[in-house]
């Protein structure tokens, strides 16, 4: 018998290179996409991953949300963080009663999904390779980086095997936790600092190299260490990101030391700016800030604990998104200025936007 379909839903940067590597190694991989004119490319012409890691073109059978048809026992579930309400919404008719969702996305989604799937049909995934959605049919894979899989609740089933050895297809070093929880709220610290380098025009790697933006990277990072403790989770590291070194009471060194490893490892990829940069500036569209940064704001509220830089962070995002203020270096500015005087790189220029 045939064996059944892995779905990917949302066949972009992260979930079209999953599905071609797939694909191309055998595995039986179906993909769903909203854009109708790379969901045909991918099914007939084939989707070409291009960039330093491998060059490649892949057939992939992909159609719309519109044209699933049928049960799967196993999704991937790889939208933008805003996306995933309304992805569940149209993927759960297609969810078998034992299946389950995996979420290959940056944030807490697996919270909502396990809100609207049932936690039994949940799992989780950290993500940190790097890619680029070009246009239909195209995707840059810039860079490898850590990928794992675990269970929300811990525990490691057959299925969670089962997946780990379906991502090792892609990435042989990816690895199988007791703890996704811990590398989430990891990537949260290093998401909350890559939201920061979009406020401006330059790379993810000029921003950690830039020494007057430096101690707002640490504070964001240590922001997010400090909600992450009162949560109760104590995130894992990952390509440069070290957590313990933006923990309360941690060294300055630690956390500088840190930021350089950052500024190394994203200077080592095609993809040169985050994901939320090119939203921004190529995509022109909403980022994932409100369920990404505004997220952990609201947790850190409930815990008492105050997180200006990112409460700041949320609103200049949201300036960009609106057209309200420049990718610039004076929107960076504004950033380091809510955290007072005492952090270098706080007073905003003259010709800068208050
Ligand atoms: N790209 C990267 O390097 C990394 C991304 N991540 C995370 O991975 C997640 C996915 O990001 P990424 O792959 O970059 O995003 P992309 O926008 O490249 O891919 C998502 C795809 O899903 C489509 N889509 C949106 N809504 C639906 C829907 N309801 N049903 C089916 N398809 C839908 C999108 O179409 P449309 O564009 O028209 O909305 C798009 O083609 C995010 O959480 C991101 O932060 C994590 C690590 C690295
Ligand atoms: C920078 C990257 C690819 C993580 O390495 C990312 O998560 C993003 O673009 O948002």
């Amino acid at each position: 018998m045939a064996e059944e379909p892995v779905l990917i839903w949302g066949a972009g940067a992260i979930g079209g290179i999953l599905g071609a590597y797939w694909a191309r190694a055998g595995r039986a991989v179906e993909m769903v996409d909203i854009e109708a004119a790379h969901a045909r490319t991918c099914s007939i012409e084939g989707l070409q991953i291009e960039g330093p890691v491998e060059e490649f073109r892949q057939v992939v059978k992909t159609v719309t949300p519109g044209e699933v048809k049928g049960r799967y026992r196993r999704i991937v579930l790889a939208v933008k963080a805003q996306a995933t309400k309304s992805a569940m919404t149209l993927l759960l008719p297609h969810l078998a009663e034992d299946g389950y969702v995996l979420s290959a996305q940056n944030g807490l989604n697996e919270r909502l999904i396990a809100d609207m799937a049932g936690p039994g049909r949940t799992m989780g995934a950290f993500v940190n390779y790097g890619s680029d959605w070009q246009e239909p049919g195209r995707i840059l894979f810039g860079n490898r980086g850590a990928v794992v899989i675990g269970e929300i609740d811990g525990k490691i089933r057959p299925r969670t095997r089962e997946m780990h050895e379906w991502l090792q297809v892609f990435e042989p070093e990816a690895v199988l936790t007791e703890d996704i929880w811990a590398y989430l709220w990891g990537k949260l610290g290093y998401g909350a600092m890559l939201f920061a380098t979009a406020l401006t025009p330059d790379s993810m790697s000029a921003n950690f190299a830039d020494p007057a933006r430096i101690p707002t990277l640490i504070a964001l990072g240590r922001e997010v260490m400090a909600v992450a403790e009162a949560e109760k989770v104590t995130p894992r590291g990952f390509n440069g990101f070290d957590p313990k070194a933006y923990a309360p009471g941690a060294d300055e060194a630690a956390a500088r030391a840190s930021i350089a490893a950052l500024a190394d490892f994203t200077a080592q990829t095609a993809k040169t700016h985050s994901g939320i940069w090119r939203d921004l500036a190529v995509r022109r569209r909403k980022t994932e800030v409100d369920p990404q940064i505004g997220v952990i704001a609201q947790i850190a509220q409930s815990h008492g604990i105050a997180t200006p830089a990112l409460t700041r962070l949320v609103a200049l995002i949201h300036d960009i998104e609106e057209g309200r203020r420049p990718q610039s270096g004076e929107t960076f500015a504004v950033l380091s200025e809510a955290l007072g005087p005492e952090v270098p790189g706080a007073e905003v220029p003259s010709s800068g936007v208050a």
